[in-house]
């Protein structure tokens, strides 16, 4: 049935979701990955791995509810990570900068909470949101790699980031949207 579907799913991206962050803390603990780089690869990857999971879940009105499961239980995690109620190192090793765990309540956690926002108010059913979720994981992670190489020329109300970066991001979230409502996957019209 359609419950058996969206639970299953939401199980699945779960146990997903959880082994990303593992997966990169185990990088990072063996040097394998820096630390920054750690971070950026988790941003750009939760987002895409996010959408691409959509299809899973089932065509019923609840489908959303499910899939919004992953984001809130992530937002729960690094409230109390961040909160310091416990402490999570391999959390704190892969998706900080600085390995702080107040920056777990910064990038971290306003991420989650916009793929949640996303996620109750678009779902599958607008490209808002599609165009949204792109530019956020995967054009971000692209401004970063083109922006740090090719970046001389920097923004006048910015500094630290610049126009070729900001080109890439929008090309490459243009693209990756385009890619994603494109596979068929999703009932857009
Ligand atoms: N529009 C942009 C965005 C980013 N960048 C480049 O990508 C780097 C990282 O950008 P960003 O992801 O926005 O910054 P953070 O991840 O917050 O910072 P960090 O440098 O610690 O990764 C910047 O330093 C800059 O070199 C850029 O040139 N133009
Ligand atoms: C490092 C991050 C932002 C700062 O720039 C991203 C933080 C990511 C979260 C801790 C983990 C989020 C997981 C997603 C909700 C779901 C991913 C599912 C997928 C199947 C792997």
């Amino acid at each position: 049935s359609m419950l058996l579907r969206d639970g299953g799913a939401t199980l699945l991206v779960t146990a997903g979701a959880y082994s990303l962050v593992r997966a990169f803390d185990a990088l990072t603990e063996r040097r394998l990955v820096q630390q920054s780089l750690s971070r950026k690869v988790v941003h750009v990857l939760s987002g895409v791995f996010f959408m691409a999971s959509w299809p899973l879940f089932s065509n019923s009105t609840s489908a959303r509810f499910f899939a919004a499961v992953v984001p809130f239980l992530n937002c729960v995690r690094l409230l109390t990570y961040g909160l310091g109620f416990y402490s999570d190192e391999a959390l704190v090793k892969s998706v900080t900068r600085e390995g702080k765990r107040e920056e777990l309540l910064r990038g971290p956690l306003y991420y989650v909470i916009v793929l949640l926002i996303i996620v109750l108010v678009f779902w599958r059913d607008s490209p808002i949101g599609i165009v949204s979720l792109s530019m956020m994981s995967g054009g971000d992670g692209f401004a970063d790699i083109v922006g740090r190489r090719f970046g001389s020329l920097k923004l006048p109300f910015n500094k630290k980031k610049s126009w070729v970066g900001s080109a890439a991001m929008f090309i490459s979230g243009f693209l990756l949207s385009a890619l994603y409502g494109s596979c068929g996957a999703l009932p857009l019209s």
